[in-house]
């Protein structure tokens, strides 16, 4: 996809949180002179975003810095809170890089069912081919028979090997066999779909841990990436979830999904600023090239409103 045509679908996907904000930000400044009244204004306006405390009280106090006591107008005040953001996306932004070496790079994809994991790997898969990587798929999440068929059609779809077991099966033997026929097959990178069942945390954590074993007997660098998918439409739930896998999993970084449609975008600023994790790109709608790495200049743009 053109950078242009990808920029539209994001400007398309962010909408509602760049209108809910740049609604909040705009009724906080006529042409009025920075002060602590209007700052305290602005700081409420992008909490209300969902950006979070700690991202809107860094943003204030830059602007405080830089132009306290100054004429400001809407367009000058979302020109400035996009620099901000983009400086909080910036560190974070990191693209998911085949590097490992032996191949194949063993990719743990975790997160909560619903959260759009499924359709997140057959859009991970997509971007490596594109970049001319072979990749196979492991059907890791063998605890509800539509997860395996499900990754399994996407797998046909796009045209790429899968490795599956049956319902209920050792997620880790499945793991195991599947880093071994992408080792035999010389592929690049193995993305494996895992459980999502955060109810039963023990269960969660000792079956990863069981995969974790196996693939480092393999290969002591294995899983190269544990990346976890998260659903914006959660909003702060969203920040929760990394907490817990963090703990569960050790998450390396971030793949945010259902940007498009939701006001909540600004949950995305909050995970940066907070959790520091790489992001490794945001989903912006169901089809296959709806997941983009991300850029944080376009992104911060986007989310601000400044066209
Ligand atoms: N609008 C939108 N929908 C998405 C996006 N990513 C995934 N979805 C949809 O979200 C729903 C859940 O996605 P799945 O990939 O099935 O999610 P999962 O986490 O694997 O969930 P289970 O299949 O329940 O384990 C599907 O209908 C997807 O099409 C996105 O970026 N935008």
């Amino acid at each position: 996809m053109s950078q242009d045509s990808w920029s539209n679908r994001l400007f398309g996907g962010f909408r509602k949180t760049s209108e809910k904000l740049t609604e909040n930000l705009t009724a906080v400044v006529g042409t009025a002179k920075l002060d602590d009244a209007t700052l305290d204004d602005v700081e409420d306006a992008l909490i209300l975003s969902d950006l979070g405390p700690s991202a809107a009280a860094r943003i204030r106090a830059k602007l405080a810095e830089q132009r306290f006591g100054l004429e400001i107008t809407p367009q000058e005040l979302k020109e400035a809170v996009a620099e901000e953001i983009a400086s909080i996306l910036r560190p974070v932004a990191k693209p998911l890089e085949i590097t490992a070496f032996p191949r194949p790079q063993v990719i743990l994809v975790i997160g909560v069912n619903g959260s759009g994991k499924t359709t997140t790997i057959a859009k991970m898969a997509h971007l490596f081919r594109e970049d001319d990587y072979s990749v196979m798929l492991a059907a890791g999440d063998t605890f509800r028979a539509a997860a395996i068929g499900q990754l399994a059609t996407w797998a046909e779809r796009i045209d790429v090997p899968l490795v599956r077991g049956a319902e209920g099966g050792d997620p880790a033997s499945i793991v195991f066999d599947a880093v071994r026929a992408a080792t035999d097959q010389g592929i690049d990178a193995l993305v494996v779909d895992t459980a999502g069942r955060l109810q039963n945390k023990r269960e969660l954590m000792d079956e990863l841990a069981k995969i974790r074993r196996v693939l480092g007997r393999i290969n002591p660098e294995a899983p190269h990436d544990v990346v976890l998918v998260l659903d914006a439409t959660n909003g702060q739930n969203a920040l929760a979830q990394i907490d817990v896998f963090k703990e569960v999993a050790g998450v390396t970084g971030l793949v945010m999904t259902k940007l498009d449609g939701t006001a909540r975008g600004g949950v995305l600023v909050a995970a940066a600023e907070q959790y520091g994790l790489p992001i490794h790109a945001i989903g912006v709608g169901e089809k296959i090239d709806d997941l983009r790495p991300f850029d944080p200049e376009l992104v911060a743009r986007v989310i601000a409103g400044v066209a």
